[in-house]
Order: C-alpha cells, then sequence, then structure tokens
C-alpha cells in the first residue's frame, strides 16, 4: 500500500474524517445505500480507538433537487455504527467549532454538507484549496485528516485536496480497499482471459475503458444504452432515440466516428448483443434476434436471454470479470435479465471479479446475491472508470505524496 491507513495512526486523535455519503434522495428522504454500511467500518474503528471523530461528506450539487442538508445522513450512519453521530448544520462556523471543541474521545460529530460551502467545489489545485479559510480554520482543530471518500476522489474539491497539504493524512478502510481493487486490473497479472462487461449510459465510459485497457482485456461484454450505440454502427437499427427520448442521438452526434473507429480497431475484441428486450403490448418482456430489427420504432431496455447465453461462456472461461454499467434498465424487473444474468453467471466461477459502478453494483442486492460473491464490489462509479482507464485520482494521489 502507497499511503499510511488508520493502522499508522495514534490513538486518541482528533481526526477530520471525509466520507462519500452522496445518495439517492426520494421526494426529500435520503435513501440508505452501501457507501453508509462500507463508511461505518473506518468510523467505527476511529471511534473504538478514543479518537473525536468529525465527519465531512458532500450531497448533491447545488441546485440540483438532491441537494440537502447532511441531518439525515447522520441518523442512517448512526445505525450502521450502533453510536450516536453528532449533526451540526454548520462546516466551519462558530457552531461547528464549538461543537467540534466540546468532543471527547469516542464521539462522533457529522458537519453539514460540504458543497454549501462557495469554496469547496470549484476544481482548483490543492495548494489553492489549501488556501481557503474552510481549510484554514478548520484545519486548525485537528491532528490528523482521513480520507476515506475514494468514490469522490476524481473531484479537486476542498474537502478532499486541501486537508493533506496542512495535516499528516491516511486513507480509510474504504479508500484502502476501492484502491486496492481497483487499480488490480492495471497493477495485475493474470494468466487467463480478462473480460469487461461494459454497459450502462456513458459511451464515453465503454470508449475510455476500451482505448485504455486493450492490452490487458481478451473481451469486452457490451448492453446497456452504450452497448446499442455500437450495434448501430455495426448497422442495426438499434440506438436511436423515439419520440420523447434522449438518450442516444446527442450521444451519437458527439461519438459516432470515435465508436465507428473503435469498432473497426477492436471488432475482435468486442461482442455485441445478439438479442434485445422491450415492452410489448402487454406491458410484458418481449426479445427479438437483433439481426431481425428492421424498424427505428422500439425502445430497447435490456438485452435478451440469448445475448446471456452468449456472454456466459467468456465469463466462466475467464480469470478474471470486470463488471461497469448495467446492461439493462434493471431498476425495472422486467428488464434485469442481462444484468442479474451476467452477475450470476460470474458469481458462479471463482474468477477474480470487480463489480463497480454506483447505479450498477445497486443490482447486486436488489436481486439477492451477495457481495461475497465477488472479489470486490465498487461503491464508486466516475472514479472507478477513471481507475480502469488509468486516468488521476487527485485525492488518492495527495494521499500518497503524504
Ligand atoms: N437499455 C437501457 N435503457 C434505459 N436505461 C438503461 C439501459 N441500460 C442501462 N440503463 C441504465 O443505466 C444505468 C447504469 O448506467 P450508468 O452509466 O449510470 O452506470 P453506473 O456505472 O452504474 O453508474 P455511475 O457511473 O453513475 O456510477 C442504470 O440505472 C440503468 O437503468
Ligand atoms: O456519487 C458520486 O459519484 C460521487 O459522490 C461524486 O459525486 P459528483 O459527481 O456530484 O461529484
Amino acid at each position: 500500500m502507497t499511503f499510511k491507513t488508520l493502522d499508522d495512526l495514534e490513538s486518541g486523535q482528533r481526526v477530520l474524517v471525509r466520507l462519500d455519503l452522496n445518495s439517492p434522495v426520494e421526494d426529500g428522504e435520503v435513501q440508505d445505500n452501501r457507501r453508509f454500511d462500507r463508511h461505518a467500518t473506518t468510523v467505527k474503528e476511529l471511534a473504538e480507538n478514543d479518537h473525536r471523530v468529525v465527519l465531512m461528506a458532500h450531497q448533491g450539487r447545488p441546485g440540483d433537487d438532491d441537494f440537502v442538508s447532511l441531518e439525515q445522513h447522520a441518523d442512517i450512519l448512526a445505525g450502521h455504527i450502533g453510536m450516536d453521530v453528532e449533526f451540526v448544520a454548520d462546516t466551519y462556523g462558530d457552531d461547528a467549532l464549538d461543537a467540534i471543541r466540546s468532543l471527547e474521545g469516542g464521539d462522533v460529530l457529522l458537519l453539514e454538507n460540504t458543497r454549501m460551502v462557495d469554496e469547496e467545489l470549484p476544481e482548483e489545485d490543492p495548494e489553492t484549496k489549501a488556501e481557503t479559510a474552510f481549510v484554514k480554520t478548520l484545519s486548525e482543530e485537528f491532528d490528523a485528516y482521513v480520507n476515506d471518500a475514494y468514490s469522490a476522489a476524481h473531484r479537486k474539491h476542498a474537502s478532499l485536496v486541501g486537508f493533506p497539504l496542512v495535516l499528516p493524512s491516511y486513507a480509510g478502510r474504504v479508500m484502502e480497499s476501492e484502491y486496492e481493487a481497483n487499480s488490480s486490473i492495471a497493477t495485475r497479472e493474470f494468466d487467463g482471459d480478462v473480460t469487461m462487461v461494459v454497459g450502462g449510459t456513458k459511451a464515453t465510459d465503454v470508449i475510455g475503458v476500451m482505448n485504455a485497457l486493450d492490452e490487458k482485456v481478451d473481451q469486452f461484454l457490451l448492453g446497456g444504452i452504450a452497448g446499442e450505440l455500437f450495434l448501430r454502427a455495426d448497422g442495426h437499427d438499434v440506438g436511436y432515440d423515439l419520440e420523447g427520448m434522449n438518450l442516444f442521438d446527442e450521444q451519437w452526434e458527439k461519438n459516432e466516428e470515435t465508436i465507428r473507429n473503435v469498432l473497426d480497431e477492436k471488432g475482435d475484441q468486442i461482442v455485441l448483443a445478439t438479442d434485445l428486450a422491450f415492452e410489448d403490448e402487454n406491458d410484458e418482456r418481449a426479445e427479438i434476434p437483433v439481426a431481425s430489427i428492421t424498424e427505428k420504432d422500439t425502445a430497447y431496455l435490456d438485452v435478451g436471454s440469448d445475448t446471456v447465453a452468449t456472454y456466459t461462456p467468456y465469463i466462466h472461461d475467464s480469470e478474471a470479470v470486470f463488471v461497469k454499467g448495467a446492461l439493462g434498465l434493471f431498476e425495472d424487473e422486467r428488464f434485469a435479465t442481462g444484468t442479474t444474468g451476467v452477475l450470476e453467471a460470474i458469481a458462479d466461477t471463482d474468477c477474480f471479479s470487480v463489480v463497480g459502478g454506483g447505479d450498477t453494483s445497486r443490482a447486486i442486492e436488489m436481486y439477492g446475491m451477495s457481495e461475497d460473491d465477488f472479489s470486490h464490489v465498487s461503491i464508486a462509479g466516475g472514479a472507478y472508470i477513471r481507475a480502469l482507464t488509468g486516468e488521476s485520482l487527485p485525492a488518492v494521489e495527495l494521499l500518497q505524496e503524504n
């Protein structure tokens, strides 16, 4: 491990901890999710080592519906660690400082949403962030900084890159495990086949992964919105926006040439869906072979069962399988077959497997699978894709320099 961890942290200190508790919010209700459960390990360990633990996190983006206070997050987190989590609706003002100074060893306090601080969001160099009033004021109150927010590590925000320049810094347990697993595709050598399952909504994610990993990966199995755009490039009447949709055509305009080039250059490594699923006149799942599609008149919401049957042998014959992005609208049970079919094929083997993508990894718990069926289930999305493509994660690099 190339950074200091909690094993290196003397007990009984004043510790400022950055988590990523960014969660789905439905009608103002913050939804519990695996991020709370994973970060609870770090928080509990710090409290049990008699530290005065102060937590920072963000929720949503200013102006978005999910941009809310962290008050609910404190209660959800408390439920996961089985301890009180005090909340103060302030980040670095007098209320926050008073709350911080009144803590005793083993206490846990959550500060307000970091994105309510003007200096937090602009992506700036760590040196600039270290000079902000936010970082300078808070860092005076602490002996150490712990960054556990791997899934936000691609952001050059003050709470992520400002503190490591002014406080001794350590990786939390989530940071450790996510870094280890997500960098493994780049750092580990596999004797057998390596397979990547790539889907989801963003063609640029799929293109980035293929361009970065074509030397490492033997086959890319495609699905989702991105997979349909590759089918469109392959000459099929799919991957088009129908009335009222905005999933395909804008991406196609921006990426057509790149998609065609990737398909030409890496075609022997790319496996496309052989059939797709849609909602029939009875609102039920129906499937159609891609070769039989001759009209641009249907919205396809999943890859079909024949595609799963085609993809399964690749997975069974692989030493390592990495997943990024869902193969269908898995949130609707009728269109979960592609995503769950592939995940079950992975679970059936003892290959090294990493499942990533904030939305995709939710499919595991939604459909009764266990995280233990996989080597690692990442809670990161954008950060995971950057790890796979070898792009920098500024907050991780700063921990390594500390
Ligand atoms: N054919 C499809 N039609 C509509 N939605 C789809 C389809 N295929 C996949 N999706 C959607 O793609 C989403 C997952 O893709 P996304 O690009 O968000 O990847 P992720 O890695 O899971 O998330 P993130 O990158 O945001 O962490 C799912 O929520 C799913 O509903
Ligand atoms: O949920 C996430 O992907 C991370 O928390 C990053 O959130 P952001 O994309 O709003 O920076």
